[in-house]
């Protein structure tokens, strides 16, 4: 690029009083666009080999600028003009003048969605799309199994949320969340990497095998507990109800009481523990999460886990429960839609009266609940996280421009499976009614993407198909990448799309899943 050009630029820039939609240079990318005072910042978008080359401009006096790292540098008179890459330092540069480009706390926001960019590119189509829609974006959501599967740190998941937020323009608040994060060791990971938010994932700590014991085994081991608990647990829920709003009541049997206790009970022991050692002192937004267990969390087990807390003075910022149904990846809602709703109202009652929003885990697609959800949780707020699923929106891109390629990566990710045993469980997985890759063509590949079993298929198969070498060379990833980025706009228009249909439910703009299907869909064929 052209220095002097690009002072030009600058000078139109400070020149034109706000309204840039005439600016001479169609390189300069417009919402980036940022001025304090005579300083001026902008990211440049050169088109090469068809694809975008992204750089930092910044016009700033000589005697700030040195924080930033130049590749190029141009002086004019007491300013200074210097092209930098979308870099750590710079990013940091920035950050410390424009407040607004860096991940805060969900705190004061009503309504909040996770949206997991797994490859790092797709946050500047969420953020046009999020403008204006009054939900905050949770743009940087990766699990600790998303980093490894994806050889991503937290640091690079941030660092490219973050340079989309200034790219942008996005000055409404966005978050970063350390999520599913388990032990002491990745929470302070998270934390000391920059992310606003952590979610606590209780799993580990959460006794499932208590839900098989007889009553009998059952009764034996709760009075088998310390005889001051064994009262104080007994005194405080045994058949006692409580009503926690118009509609909603939570009563305690005895066998309520025993599973709540032995079932849930360490893990609020465990929130409490990274609660002092992390959240307080850093100031973090907490989730907590329940959702990836075997055992669903009853409006009882709820209940006791909120007012445990609430006694130990903790009041996460969300939570998430494993609700009635099956969240399963990547694909709709499994259950009974009914008393999935019954359900709901309890659980939204139990997180309104101790002063928290729900949390939905594995968000992607559910759309025949997202109409109920919304509607339930309008005054108090929700926070939805979708599962990674723009994922497959870019292998939608393959699809389409390359379904040869799509043929190879199903049957690949068909035969490798049990690659990904050990970190998710679905469906697809187990009952062997995924397509067959014999019966997959060129011409029929697309319909994989709407297929559910092979879309958990391909959902939780990334990391295999991403890494996978031959001669110390990656089989697919410089390929899939090219094409990506070849093929932005396209990548962009489905990630809208996939987006949107949950938004227009959760904000009541639409009723039915047919109904954002049919006003989304026929634009991504
Ligand atoms: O694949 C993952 O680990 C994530 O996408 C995960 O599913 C996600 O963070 C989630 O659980 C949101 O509910």
């Amino acid at each position: 690029m052209e220095l002097k050009q690009l002072v030009t630029d600058v000078h139109e820039i400070l020149t034109v009083s706000g309204d840039y939609s005439k600016l001479t240079d169609s390189e300069v990318y417009i919402p980036s666009i940022q001025v304090d005072r005579t300083n001026v910042y902008f990211i440049l978008h050169e088109r090469q080999d068809n694809q975008v080359v992204k750089s930092l401009v910044v016009y700033e006096d000589r005697g700030t600028i040195q924080d930033f790292d130049g590749q190029e540098t141009l002086e004019d008179a007491n300013k200074v003009l210097l092209v930098g890459m979308l870099n750590e330092q710079n990013w940091h540069a920035l950050t410390k003048r424009f407040t607004w480009v860096k991940p805060t706390s969900r705190h004061g926001y009503k309504y909040t969605f996770g949206l997991g960019d797994r490859l790092g590119n797709a946050s500047n189509a969420h953020l046009r799309l999020f403008k204006g829609r009054g939900i905050m974006p949770v743009l940087s959501q990766q699990s600790i199994r998303e980093l490894l599967l994806t050889n991503r740190t937290f640091t690079d998941v941030i660092l490219d949320a973050g340079w989309s937020v200034f790219e942008e323009g996005y000055t409404d608040g966005w978050a970063a969340d350390g999520d599913h994060v388990k032990n002491p060791h990745e929470v302070d990971y998270a934390v000391k990497t920059g992310c606003s938010m952590i979610t606590l994932d209780c799993t580990e700590k959460i006794h499932n095998e208590i839900a098989d014991l007889t009553d009998d085994e059952l009764d034996a081991q709760f009075n088998a507990l310390d005889e001051d608990l064994v009262t104080y647990f007994n005194k405080t829920y045994l058949d006692k109800e409580f009503q926690i709003s118009d509609q909603a009541a939570v009563h305690f049997s005895k066998k309520d009481v025993e599973q709540s206790v032995l079932i849930f009970f360490g893990a609020v022991e465990y929130a409490e523990f990274i609660y002092h050692k992390f959240v307080v002192p850093f100031n973090l937004d907490f989730e907590i999460s329940m959702d990836e267990t075997i055992v669903p969390t009853t409006p009882a087990n709820h209940y006791f886990f909120a007012n445990e807390l609430q006694r130990k003075g903790i009041t996460p910022e969300t939570l998430a429960p494993k609700f009635y149904g099956e969240f399963q990846k990547a694909i709709d809602y499994i259950g009974d839609v009914d008393r999935f709703e019954r359900e709901y109202v309890i659980h939204e009652a139990i997180a309104e009266h101790f002063g928290y929003k729900l949390s939905i885990h594995s968000g992607s697609d559910k759309l025949s609940v997202y109409e109920i959800i919304g509607r339930l949780s309008k005054e108090h707020g929700w926070h939805v996280k979708t599962a990674g699923t723009n994922w497959l929106e870019a292998l939608r891109v393959i699809a389409h421009v390359d379904p040869k390629l799509m043929v190879e990566l199903y049957q690949f990710a068909y035969d490798n499976l049990d690659d990904v045993a050990a970190f998710y469980v679905f469906n697809a997985q187990t009952d062997g009614t995924a397509p067959k890759p014999e019966t997959i063509t060129v011409d029929n590949v697309m319909t994989l993407l709407n297929d559910d079993d092979a879309r958990q298929v391909l959902h939780t198969m990334y990391g295999s198909i991403l890494n996978l070498q031959k001669s110390y060379r990656y089989v697919y990833r410089d390929r899939f990448f090219k094409i990506l980025k070849e093929n932005q706009d396209l990548y962009d228009k489905y990630l809208n799309a996939h987006i949107a249909e949950h938004l227009d439910l959760l904000q009541g703009l639409a009723q039915t899943k047919a109904e954002v299907q049919a006003k989304y869909e026929p634009t991504i064929q």
